[in-house]
């Protein structure tokens, strides 16, 4: 039932999924493992449920391990499913690291692990189970290419945060184009990147956003976002997407934000309303 050659994609022995693929250019090798044991859950512990072991493993232990696992990857690096276009501009914002005027975001499932971002004090006020559970909507699929490919770069001095974005095959609302809900949502990230860094903890209160010209499936545009307001509890950004040569306008938005209470956690602030 299982092969004995091992993955050659992932060098993971015994793996049943993949035995005769090659390694993707630029795939770490620690990604296609996570890859590879996904599938492998999917098409096995799937079928014999918790409970039953496999190798002398149980497959219950073995989904614990891969959901932390999965936890503490950074989703915000290349991955083979990333176009030449992508690449190329990723690199020219990993180049403008260098000096520390832009700075990376990592990307994880869950939001509040990207200490990059202004969130010390919303650790602390994060519950376990929201460190746990929360999976950001953004990351919500696990195979690489299909949905949300993106990854952020902080400008702190400037207030701004861009966003590269790749958008998938399962994000298609007109043939070939990305649907404008999935416009809206990596508009919404951008934004609200941009404001945690500004005001800590904070939730869309507005979101306005004018579609100029439709973004072709598979084709990279820049979402870039900044703070143009602080006035109390409240912060109003402005954000523009293009194409990466600056000449198609596909969207521009304004949206505000309203700081929430720093010294309650989230379900305490929602409960009080
Ligand atoms: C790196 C990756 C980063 C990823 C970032 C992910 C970001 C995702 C962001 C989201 O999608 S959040 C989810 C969508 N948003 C919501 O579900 C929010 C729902 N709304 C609420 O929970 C509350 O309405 C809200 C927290 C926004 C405000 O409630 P509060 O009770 O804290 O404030 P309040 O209603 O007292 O309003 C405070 C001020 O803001 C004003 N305000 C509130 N909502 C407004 C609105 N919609 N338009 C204009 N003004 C508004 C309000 O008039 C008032 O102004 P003044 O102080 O001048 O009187």
């Amino acid at each position: 039932m299982f092969s004995k050659r091992g993955c050659s994609h992932c060098t993971f022995q015994n793996c049943p999924v993949r035995p005769y693929a090659k390694r993707k250019p630029n795939t770490k090798q620690a990604d296609c493992i996570y890859d590879c044991l996904d599938l492998w859950l999917v098409k096995w512990a799937g079928l014999l449920g918790d409970g039953h072991q496999l190798h002398g493993i149980s497959t219950f232990s073995f989904q614990t391990w891969l959901s932390q696992a999965r936890q503490s990857k950074d989703y915000a690096l290349p991955n083979s499913s990333w176009s030449q276009g992508m690449m190329d501009l990723y690199s020219r914002f990993l180049e403008m690291c260098k000096d520390g005027t832009w700075k990376r975001i990592p990307s994880y499932t869950w939001l509040y692990r990207s200490t990059q971002l202004n969130l010390k004090k919303s650790l602390k006020l994060t519950s376990e189970k929201e460190r746990k559970e929360t999976r950001l909507f953004p990351r919500n699929m696990d195979t690489e290419g299909v949905g949300f490919e993106y990854a952020m770069f902080l400008n702190p001095s400037e207030k701004r945060m861009v966003c590269l974005f790749q958008p998938g095959p399962y994000l298609e609302g007109h043939p070939g184009f990305a649907h404008g809900g999935s416009t809206a949502t990596i508009i919404d990230s951008t934004i609200g990147g941009c404001a945690i860094f500004v005001a800590g903890r904070v939730m869309t209160a507005n979101l306005s956003i004018n579609y100029r010209n439709p973004i072709p499936l598979g084709s990279v545009v820049l979402v870039d976002s900044k703070v143009d307001q602080v006035e109390g509890r409240k912060v109003f950004l402005s954000c523009q997407v293009r194409s990466i040569d600056g000449q198609t306008l596909h969207a521009e938005a304004t949206a505000l934000f309203i700081r929430l209470d720093s010294t309650k956690s989230l379900q305490q602030q929602m409960s009080s309303q």
